[in-house]
């Protein structure tokens, strides 16, 4: 298409929101009017569901929970009173509790105030904070957050020497809301045993965030250890949609973000969402792009390019929200249809130095998504050529890209934002929560529940119990073994590449075990115990 044509085109298709400032630029989708119309009766289907869901259907038919993460921006359409109530008083205890950490009013046991967070999660109880602090924390903030995201020794290591002498004066939020995800609870003894090695009393510096009944093994220790406080997580909101929830609010709050300003710019994106004009529909026409990119089977990945650096965790975040929702085996009517969406991404220009070389000339297997940010900087910028500053260069090589790619025939979408404000940061989340929704229902799958992940823990437990059965043997026992001989002897002879790898592990760290012979061939191998 020549150049005036696309710009028809581009005025054609452009979305704007006023009240938010955004834009969304879907001209650079390779897709026809005829496929467009084709479309309209599976919005129309994909509509009805999304405004059941918000009235609070169950929505996730397998774990019979409602999706009410839209009641959260806006307490007024939540499905009765009790929801609306429990909405708007975790709200007020997430504020009350920030001022008076903020204040001094809730200090530390020594009486100091305090100056650090740190937080422990995983998955959706991470990414939300992760992104919105990077996107959004002031360079000296209110209280500087650190995070524990994984059961890695030394990743928990270096967050507790970045912490150091702080300890004592660092709140800890652990965040779980099933309460039983085993990397969160193994951040929370390892961060435990750190403070009470500085004699610190753990329970007094923790709050914890997680659904605040029985089925919370987190909530319990909460009540049996008196933790300084605990925030509840709603059953009806997923942990990849939970930003806007006491998940994401409270972190925020704490490091002097503006809480409501995130709430009202998500409010006003759920009301632009609801539209059921695909072309006046911003999440609807993200949805309408991913499905003709894929085909309406995932067959293009999703490449997240936003040309702002705050901004660089938008990627990893959006990957949890669409491939843990958009990635499954079965439709709503059991048939197996290997749905998803890759997604992956980093920032632009960086990764015009590193990977838009593939982009632009490989495999073509993606669509870009750019999000672009007008505004620069706060302060005004130096010329570094005539009439020149930095930002032009971003903005040139975000244009630039978006060119050479559509001219190899490289679809894009291009969402614009003024600046990166707790407005629009809760603009852009619910955007995308809600294209999820719409692409769910037009490719009719579940996107509210997350299988695989459940197939995978449950594999890692057994690893994990068959640990313990072969140290128990090997403890017990003064000779040396072969693999195979360990694993007949627990009658487990077709784990035995689970136990040597075990072994393997555990050899590398001083845990007694002793492995002697030649590494290229494990089953010659003699595993020795030595306390
Ligand atoms: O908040 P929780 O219950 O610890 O779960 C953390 C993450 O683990 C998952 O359940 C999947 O492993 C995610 O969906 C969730 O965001």
């Amino acid at each position: 298409m020549d150049n005036l044509r696309l710009w028809q085109r581009y005025q054609d298709w452009l979305y704007y929101h006023p009240t938010l400032d955004l834009y969304i630029d879907v001209s650079r989708m390779g897709f026809d009017d005829s496929f467009y119309e084709s479309m309209l009766p599976k919005f129309a289907v994909a509509f009805e569901s999304v405004a059941k869901l918000e009235q609070g259907a169950i929505a996730n038919p397998d774990e019979k929970r409602m999706v009410g993460h839209y009641w959260l921006r806006n307490t007024d359409i939540a499905p009765n009173q009790e929801i609306k109530r429990e909405i708007e008083d975790c709200l007020v205890k997430i504020k009350d509790f920030t001022q008076k950490v903020h204040s001094g009013a809730i200090k530390t046991p020594f009486g100091e105030k305090f100056t650090d967070l740190l937080s422990i999660g995983i998955g959706g109880s991470a990414l939300g904070p992760q992104f919105v602090s990077q996107a959004l924390a002031d360079i000296n903030p209110q209280l500087k957050i650190h995070f524990i995201d994984n059961t890695d020794p030394d990743g928990i290591d270096r967050t507790l020497t970045q912490i150091k002498d702080r300890l004592k004066t660092t709140l800890v939020l652990v965040i779980s809301k099933s309460g039983g995800t085993p990397e969160t609870r193994n951040g929370m003894l390892e961060a435990k045993h750190a403070y009470e090695k500085q004699g610190l009393n753990f329970a007094r510096q923790a709050v914890a965030i997680t659904m605040m009944d029985d089925s919370s093994k987190l909530y319990q220790i909460v009540q049996e250890e008196d933790w300084l406080d605990c925030f509840p997580m709603f059953d009806w909101v997923g942990g990849r949609t939970s930003e806007l929830s006491s998940v994401g609010l409270l972190p925020a709050a704490l490091e002097g973000i503006d809480i409501d300003a995130m709430l009202a710019g998500a409010k006003e994106m759920d009301i632009a969402t609801r539209e059921t004009n695909v072309k006046n529909n911003p999440s609807a026409l993200l949805a309408l792009s991913w499905y003709y990119a894929g085909n309406g089977r995932g067959e293009k990945d999703m490449v997240m390019l936003p040309y702002k650096d705050s901004l660089l965790l938008f990627s990893r975040y959006l990957q949890q929200l669409v491939m843990e929702s958009l990635g499954k085996e079965k439709d709503l009517d059991g048939n197996s249809v290997y749905q998803g969406i890759a997604v992956y991404g980093n920032k632009g220009s960086t990764d015009q130095h590193a990977y838009v070389q593939q982009l632009r000339e490989g495999i073509s297997n993606f669509f870009v998504t750019f999000i672009e940010v007008l505004k620069d900087r706060e302060t005004k910028s130096i010329e570094l050529e005539k009439n020149v500053t930095s930002g032009d260069y971003l903005s040139g090589f975000l244009q630039g890209t978006r060119q050479a790619l559509y001219d190899n025939g490289r679809d894009s979408i291009t969402v614009t934002v003024n600046e990166v404000t707790p407005y629009t940061v809760g603009a852009l989340i619910a955007l995308y929560e809600r294209a999820v929704s719409i692409y769910a229902y037009l490719v009719n799958i579940n996107a509210y529940h997350q299988p695989g992940v459940e197939a995978g823990k449950k594999a890692a437990a057994s690893i994990l119990a068959l640990q313990k059965e072969v140290l128990d043997l090997i403890q017990n026992n003064s000779q040396s073994l072969t693999i195979q001989e360990i694993a007949d002897k627990i009658d487990k002879s077709q784990d035995i590449e689970a136990i040597y790898k075990i072994l393997r592990h555990l050899s590398a760290n001083n845990r007694g075990i002793h492995l002697e012979g030649d590494r290229i061939s494990p089953s010659n191998l003699q595993v020795k115990y030595m306390k």
